[in-house]
């Protein structure tokens, strides 16, 4: 049987890191395992002394009642190593693998919002649940078993060659085409079982994305396509377990015929050799007894090759995710940030410019733009132009590719993500709300040792002067109030009610900057307006950016910046904007007419963009 190859056992070593604290006990457990295995190879060597001395010679009944109780010894030591092995190695595996789940788990938290916009939530699903699995169970099983399985075969045939050479070799024979096979098979068996952990993903991620689109399947009666095409990609996925199980079961069969084929030639051979006196009957009875000890392990070597090779596909999996850099390290130096003056923070983008990924389209060229302290500012553009893009920059959740975001000064890729973040909170359109009462959600926009430390009564009177601020007074009439329990992601609530108290959630913690993403989109108008004003006098030293597609929520910000062609082409106020700046008097009214014609996305400027822009 071929070992795994170089690049499985280096893989596969990576996970010392996490399987250090657990070694003593596997080792111990192994070990232990390892001899009861050598005592049932002992077994055989007992017979051996039997057949030639008592049975064949004197017939001593006191040896032969010796013999049995060495081999009753040999076979309850044999009985308690098995236990101690289960009882030494069944728990930490379960350390190990809780311990991978939460460094995976963290790493992804520290991952860049780009890594997220690629990877989909059913492979990381997969990858921290299955794989992490995959990886333990061979980590204490399959690593144990393989190594004792493969000891014990080694041993018994050096124990085969020693009773008899002759018969020892014709054994050994029959290796070389084993040989042969298995290296196939690890060839055969490393694709496909990487190909089946890659299809167990994407089908998770199908399930992810119909559960959370069930709406829209439901709306557009699309249940049954979605059907199809579940059962398609699950069919793929059986089709690909059946390949894995056909190289196993082809790998089993050989590991079953070949030794049993060379065994019979043995045992023809060995016979004629016992009977012309060139071998004894007890090293005949020994050499066959030994060869009946190893059966066990040699078939169990396919299966356990096929769990390493499994534990390999997890093990590659989970290394894919640790080895990506989270790309926004902290600097090596971090300056910290000023502390926030009195009269508010002033916020400059200065020549900012962003690409999303390498090689794509630039969709920032170029911003320059002035948030004087304490002022809100609405930015404006068109749909696809690029405002998202810009309003995330500033909270550090992506990197400018070129100039700098500066926060009172200093730019934000000086200061430690967890100080930008501190002073820069953030509303979405589309809010996600965690499954947790009203109160933690809106206390997760406080640094949990806040929390931890203003006691329960002052963290309640936090909550509520968020919600207040934000309007969100429907919270009383829900059923416990801010303790009630909203469902996964907020779902339980109507849109403009997650709405509120997302926007509470990031007005909580009273931020130097507040970053908007046109958060009030679902709102009518008037309590929009009420939101605003709540706002702008509880938050009166807060700088706020805040995309704007409507006209009421322009008409209440202190300026306007205009974002055209991936650059700020004009900054002021509503009325002298509507004015003097045919772009946006096109963005906001659809009177206008555009000068360039054409969305800064792609695809170009529709009708349906402008009408977008007016929702
Ligand atoms: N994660 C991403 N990866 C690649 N391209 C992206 C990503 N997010 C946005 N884009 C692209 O960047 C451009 C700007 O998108 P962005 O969401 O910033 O526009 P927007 O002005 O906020 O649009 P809207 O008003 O419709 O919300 C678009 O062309 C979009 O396709």
């Amino acid at each position: 049987m071929p070992p795994a190859d170089i690049s499985t056992t280096r893989a596969l070593l990576r996970l010392v890191r996490w399987a250090r604290p657990a070694l003593p006990r596997v080792v111990a457990g192994g070990s232990a395992t390892l001899v009861a295995s050598l005592i049932a190879l002992a077994v055989p060597q007992v017979l051996r002394g039997v057949v030639n001395g008592p049975l064949l010679t004197d017939g001593s009944r006191a040896a032969v009642v010796q013999a049995s109780l060495l081999v009753l010894l040999l076979g309850v030591l044999e009985a308690v190593l098995v236990w101690c092995r289960r009882a030494l190695i069944a728990t930490p595996g379960t350390g190990v693998e809780r311990t991978m789940r939460t460094d995976l788990f963290r790493h992804l938290l520290d991952l860049p919002v780009a890594f997220h916009d690629r990877w989909s939530g059913g492979q990381l699903l997969q990858r921290s649940m299955s794989d992490l699995h995959t990886v333990r169970r061979w980590m204490v099983f399959g690593l144990v078993q393989l190594v004792v399985s493969a000891t014990t075969v080694l041993v018994g045939t050096v124990l085969m060659l020693v009773t008899s050479p002759l018969l020892g070799v014709v054994y050994l024979l029959g290796a070389l085409p084993v040989m042969v096979l298995g290296f196939r098979f690890r060839m055969d068996y490393k694709v496909v079982a990487r190909r089946a952990r890659d299809q167990a993903g994407d089908l998770a991620t199908r399930v992810e994305e119909s559960v959370h689109g069930i709406r829209v399947l439901k709306a557009f009666g699309r249940g049954d396509d979605a059907l199809d095409d579940f059962v398609q990609q699950a069919d793929e996925l059986r089709g690909t377990e059946l390949d894995k199980a056909r190289a196993q079961s082809r790998m089993s069969f050989a590991l079953a015929w070949i030794p049993e084929t060379t065994l019979a030639v043995a045992l023809g051979l060995g016979v004629w050799l016992a009977a012309s006196d060139r071998v004894s009957v007890g090293a005949l009875v020994a050499f066959f007894a030994t060869a009946a000890v190893m059966t066990r392990p040699v078939e169990s070597l396919g299966q356990l090759l096929a769990m390493t090779l499994d534990a390999r596909a997890g093990t590659d999996r989970f290394l894919d995710v640790m080895d990506t850099a989270p790309a926004l390290a902290d600097p090596e130096r971090p300056v910290p940030l000023p502390p926030a003056p009195a009269h508010g923070t002033r916020v400059e983008l200065r020549g900012v410019r962003f690409a999303h990924g390498a090689g794509s389209r630039e969709v920032l060229r170029g911003v320059d733009l002035v948030l004087e302290p304490g002022e809100t500012m609405a930015l404006v553009g068109l749909t696809g132009s690029g405002k998202t893009t810009l309003l995330q920059l500033v909270p550090r959740l992506y990197d400018v590719t070129g100039g700098a975001v500066l926060v009172d000064g200093v730019d934000v890729r000086d200061v430690r993500r967890h100080d930008v973040r501190g002073a820069v909170a953030v509303a979405f359109e589309d809010p996600i709300l965690f499954s947790a009462s009203v109160r933690d959600n809106v206390l997760m926009g406080l640094p949990p040792q806040e929390v931890a430390s203003m006691g329960e009564d002052a963290a309640t009177e936090v909550v509520r002067a968020a919600l207040e601020v934000a309007s969100a007074g429907f919270v009383d009439r829900l059923p416990h109030g801010i303790d009630t329990v909203i469902g996964e992601e907020g779902m339980s609530l109507s849109g403009g009610q997650r709405q509120r108290v997302a926007l509470a959630r990031a007005i909580a913690g009273r931020p130097r900057v507040l970053v908007l993403d046109d958060p009030l989109s679902a709102l009518d108008v008037a309590t929009e307006a009420h939101v605003t004003e709540g706002l702008r006098r509880a938050l009166a030293t807060t700088t706020t950016l805040v995309v704007a597609h409507r006209t009421s929520t322009v008409a209440l910000a202190d300026r306007v910046a205009v974002l055209e062609d991936g650059r700020i082409t004009g900054v002021g106020r509503h009325a002298e904007l509507l004015a003097t700046h045919p772009h946006y008097r096109y963005v906001l009214t659809a009177e206008g007419d555009d000068p360039d014609g054409a969305d800064d996305g792609p695809g170009g400027t529709t009708t349906r963009d402008v009408a977008a822009a007016h929702r």
